[in-house]
């Protein structure tokens, strides 16, 4: 049986990518995690879903993820949800709060994966896009299997485990995290890499 999903992209052209199928319920919630979370919890109090896919184009680590490919999240991770001490940077948890991270089902993460050919590991979600070799390398020595790096993906999954719905990311990469270079953008590339994505995904993800 088809799942009754709801993906939540960041903004139109993300939705207007992943609406290839008709089988899901499309939202474009906008940007950032408390955008996300707000669109995905309104969509969640307003219909029946078994799934949310938070999805979008996003940055890829060069090494791991390339510009057009594909990374479906094994965890989700909030990078940078915590307080900068003396001695670097303490996740919430280390404050003794709340939650960093949500692991979506592995069963669905590996079908997604498999189906569409994407890599897969920890997306990061971010409030600020990296723009320094500095700063990503910082990400990789937090999150050793970071994948890529995108701004919603978090604030869906806060939203879906409220919920009591299992979630999934998925980001096709259109630019790499480092240094900013407006000229190294592959947006056109990334919306076309997430289509066929969602060509595939309904019937990979069947219950
Ligand atoms: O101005 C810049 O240097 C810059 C670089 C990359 C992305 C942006 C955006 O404003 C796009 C935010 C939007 O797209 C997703 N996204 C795409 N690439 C990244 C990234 O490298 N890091 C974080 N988010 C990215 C994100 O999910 C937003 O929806 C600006």
């Amino acid at each position: 049986m088809t799942r009754r999903a709801v993906v939540v992209t960041a903004v139109a052209a993300e939705a207007e990518a992943v609406r290839v199928s008709g089988d899901w319920h499309v939202i474009a919630g906008g940007v950032g995690p408390a955008a996300a979370a707000a669109a995905a919890a309104d969509a969640l109090a307003r219909g029946s879903y078994d799934l949310v896919i938070s999805a979008g184009i996003g940055g890829g680590f060069a090494e791991v993820a390339p510009v057009g490919s594909l990374v479906v999240a094994d965890e989700i991770v909030a990078a940078d949800l915590g307080a900068e001490t003396p001695d670097g940077f303490v996740p919430v948890t280390g404050l003794g709060f709340g939650t960093v991270r949500h692991e979506p089902p592995r069963e669905l993460a590996n079908a997604a994966a498999e189906a569409t050919g994407a890599v897969l590991g920890t997306i990061l979600t971010v409030s600020t896009v990296t723009g320094s070799a500095a700063r990503a390398e910082t990400l990789r020595r937090a999150h050793p299997r970071a994948a890529a790096e995108a701004m919603e993906g978090f604030g869906v999954a806060e939203a879906a485990a409220r919920a009591g719905v299992p979630v999934l990311e998925i980001r096709a990469i259109s630019n790499p995290v480092g240094p900013r270079d407006r000229e190294a953008w592959r947006i056109k590339d990334a919306l076309t890499a997430l289509t066929a994505a969602f060509e595939v995904l309904p019937a990979a993800l069947r219950s």
